[in-house]
């Protein structure tokens, strides 16, 4: 028996995406006023004005969403699990951060009870502010990741993400052994890598909390399983630097203590990267690997202004990340404004213009994740997106009725949009949010 084809849905919404890069391509903008996407078996068949697309599928049921901004889902290249409940603690630098208000939540991840309620309450979190693909730093337990792929798999959210694994200088609940590390590693990789949306990232929480056993156990799983990713900080802090340099004294700087163990490559995504040396960029870019920008959290640890034209001039991919809970929030329209600011604020930075914040909170996620089939609207690619529709009486509300463009409309979402606007997401033409 054949099963059935599909029916069709062609949604009716002012949108707009980055077919491309804008960093490289004056003209990666595509903004429809009246645009068209004609969706079957959750992927986009077809892009354009309206009036194309339904001319050429006049019997296609219409999804009517104007009045708000269709745009496609966020990809959140940076973002910590078990740090849900503990996003606010302002005013510490990242080294007593960690110990005064991350790790104490962390070791409670033990608790398999309460991490399914933290994993409930992270996922919700993410698809409420409109992201839908999330490369999500893990947690020490295994018992607490599987709880985190179940809950990933209920909702449909797009996740990498794996075992965080550190020996040393953390806590002792959250330390474990490099045998045990890639033992646990193989298992969740064997069991959730490549099952349904979600992939697996190796993790080791930094060089800081890394011995070089550690590491090498984390490349064997890299080496073993082909296609598994890899994620950890770089070049964050200047405390943390300093004490990588003194644990590390043969490596010539804190990306080489990855790249030695071979864990640097076009599936690596480093978050920070806030105190690069030219060495490391060079190599990072020679790799192809993507630094992950976390502006709002480099603000609220004070770790410092990312050089985003050193990145772009050494050629090295640069996405962005929310760093929850070091971050304050979920939403990347936020993120995108805080790296507007930030490049304004700091000498020799990089105008950011309404197309580039939208390709930093999209495309560029799904390109430092080599996951070719989301970022965009083009045709072919799944449909991953988040409709921002303000409540009358908003003044983004406002801003839309009135905006001269789509991209001033756009402006304005960055501006001043938050989670209170997300009124629907979808995952792979799947309803994740609103109705
Ligand atoms: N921002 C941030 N940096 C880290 N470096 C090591 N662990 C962390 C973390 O949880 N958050
Ligand atoms: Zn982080």
């Amino acid at each position: 028996m054949t099963s059935p084809i599909p029916i069709p849905t062609l949604y009716r919404a002012t949108y707009l995406h980055t077919p491309r890069n804008p960093f490289t391509h004056p003209d990666a903008l595509d903004a429809q006023p009246d645009g068209g996407l004609l969706v079957q078996d959750g992927v986009i068949r077809a892009a354009g004005p309206f009036a194309d697309i339904r001319a050429a599928h006049p019997d296609a049921p219409i999804t009517d969403l104007r009045g708000g901004l269709l745009l496609p889902g966020f990809i959140d290249t940076h973002v910590h699990y078990p740090q849900v409940r503990v996003i606010g603690g302002l005013g510490l630098p990242l080294l007593d951060w960690l110990d005064q208000c991350a790790l104490p939540e962390e070791a409670r991840m033990a608790d398999l009870a309460y991490a399914r309620g933290v994993a409930r309450d992270f996922i919700g979190g993410l698809i409420g502010a409109g992201t839908t693909t999330a490369l999500v730093f893990g947690s020490h337990f295994a018992g607490a990741m599987d709880a985190f792929f179940e809950e990933a798999t209920r909702t449909g959210l797009r996740a990498v993400t794996g075992l965080v694994v550190s020996d040393r200088l953390l806590r002792d609940e959250l330390h474990t052994t490099p045998q045990r590390a890639y033992d646990e590693g193989r298992a969740l990789i064997e069991r959730w890598h490549g099952a349904g949306r979600t992939l697996y990232a190796v993790t080791p929480r930094f060089s800081l909390s890394a011995s070089e056993g550690i590491l090498d156990a984390c490349a064997a799983l890299m080496r073993d399983f082909p296609g598994v990713r890899f994620t950890s900080h770089v070049n964050e802090n200047t405390r943390e630097i300093q004490t990588v340099r003194d644990l590390f004294p043969g490596a010539r700087d804190y990306l080489d203590t990855y790249e030695r163990a071979g864990l640097i490559g076009r599936h690596s995504v480093l978050a920070h990267n806030v105190h690069p040396t030219d060495r490391e960029l060079s190599v990072m870019a020679a790799h192809r690997c993507t630094a992950a920008h976390c502006p709002c959290s480099n603000s609220a640890l004070g770790s410092g202004f990312f050089p985003l034209r050193r990145h772009l001039d050494a050629g090295v991919h640069v996405s962005l990340g929310s760093d929850v809970g070091g971050g304050t929030g979920f939403s990347l329209l936020k993120e995108g404004l805080q790296a507007h600011f930030m490049q304004n604020l700091m000498p020799g930075g990089v105008p950011l213009s309404p197309a580039h914040l939208l390709y930093l909170a999209t495309l560029a996620g799904a390109e430092a994740l080599d996951l070719p089939h989301t970022g965009s609207f083009e045709p072919g690619r799944a449909f991953d997106a988040v409709h921002l529709n303000p409540a009358p009486g908003t003044p983004l509300d406002a801003v839309f009725r009135h905006a001269a463009s789509p991209e001033r409309a756009l402006a304005a979402a960055f501006a001043t949009g938050t989670p209170a606007d997300v009124a629907r997401v979808w995952i792979g033409g799947d309803t994740v949010l609103g109705d």
